[in-house]
């Protein structure tokens, strides 16, 4: 009688214990679905503790933080975890809603709950691990349920970057004007920052107010995209806002591997243009833009291996679509000049 009582008394407290772990599963829930739908960032610590992850998958986070992939995101059940910026040495990430509507309707309802039960740790993936469980049929028999992805099939062709390039865009005299007018301002020029706030990923200086050219310039940009649309081949767009800004790399100057319209604030970047100058003789050597080659990985465009090299040359203006992977390879100014520099007007166009 007395070991029945115990052995009733025992359920019920594992039945509550498991009411409380659906009681608190569904609170997490909740609450990963208000902070996806409100669109505000979280840290890496915060989403630690609202996912509960693990110390080793943490760290493995801090690890992309640190790299110079500005396209990670990673998956927890139904929602994706996307690196939105990299703020004073953080990441900071966004929580998005995965869009279902691929999933293949003939997942049976067991491998449905398996799915949607499986523990947190099994989902969480990087890009690559991630696309290879991804299959494009998914059957009803013989799939572990931890197996099944809901996600996009990866899309390995490389699609070629185009680019546009227009020799002698200025006139002389408004190239010397320029150039005068840059090296005449260099006490104002600021060093650069970039969203990882790390000095490994890009050092160079920027001068963001320069009425005289910018106004100019953006003019001149203005005029063409229509061409540049048509010679790039991409899909027209309303022209809405047009950036500029004004840059010198100089000795031992670079910018690794990014793109230009990945965070949300620069997400209606389309076109990102490239205009270079220099006094005449050229006196650094380096400094080339390298454009990648493009391949779409969970619906992200990602750099493919193989890639364009530009030759930073005098008065000539380079387009290409902002979200192509692109770097600055490291300048050699031996006079470290300022002078000497390799300058840029460089911005991008918006749609409004
Ligand atoms: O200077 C260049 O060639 C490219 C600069 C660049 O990629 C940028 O400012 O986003
Ligand atoms: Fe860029």
């Amino acid at each position: 009688m007395q070991a029945q009582r115990e052995s009733k008394f025992i359920s019920e407290i594992i039945s509550e214990d498991k009411i409380c772990q659906v009681e608190s599963l569904i609170k997490q829930l909740d609450l990963v679905r208000h902070i996806a739908e409100s669109g505000f960032w979280l840290s890496t610590d915060e989403l630690a503790i609202l996912l509960n992850l693990d110390g080793s998958f943490i760290r493995s986070l801090d690890n992309e933080i640190a790299a110079p992939n500005p396209n990670y995101k990673f998956f927890w059940r139904n929602f994706e975890c996307i690196l939105a910026d990299r703020q004073f040495e953080k990441g900071f990430w966004l929580l998005r809603t995965r869009d279902n509507s691929l999933v293949n309707t003939s997942i049976n309802k067991d491998q449905e709950r398996g799915q949607e039960f499986s523990k947190g740790a099994a989902n969480h993936t990087n890009q690559a691990s991630n696309s290879a469980i991804t299959s494009k049929t998914i059957t009803s028999e013989a799939i572990p349920s931890e197996a099944i992805s809901l996600n996009p099939p990866p899309e390995t062709k490389v699609i070629p970057t185009p680019y546009a390039l227009i020799e002698n865009f200025l006139s002389q005299s408004q190239l010397n004007d320029l150039l005068r007018y840059s090296i005449r301002k260099q006490a104002e020029f600021v060093p650069t920052s970039n969203s990882a706030n790390d000095p490994n990923y890009r050092k160079s200086f920027f001068l963001a107010h320069f009425p005289e050219f910018s106004e100019l310039m953006i003019d001149r940009v203005r005029k063409i995209t229509p061409q540049i649309i048509k010679h790039l081949d991409i899909n027209n767009f309303a022209i809405g806002q047009i950036e500029s800004q004004l840059t010198a790399h100089n000795h031992g100057n670079f910018y690794k591997i990014h793109n230009d319209s990945g965070s949300p604030e620069d997400e209606s970047r389309i076109l990102t243009y490239v205009y270079y100058f220099n006094r005449e003789p050229k006196a650094f050597t380096g400094g080339e833009l390298v454009i990648y080659d493009s391949k779409i990985e969970n619906g992200y465009y990602v750099a493919a291996n193989s890639f364009k090299t530009i030759k930073p040359t005098n008065n000539t203006i380079i387009f290409f679509p902002s979200h192509c992977m692109h770097e600055v390879l490291p300048v050699s100014c031996p006079s470290e000049y300022f002078a000497d520099s390799r300058f840029t007007i460089n911005g991008w166009v918006r749609h409004v």
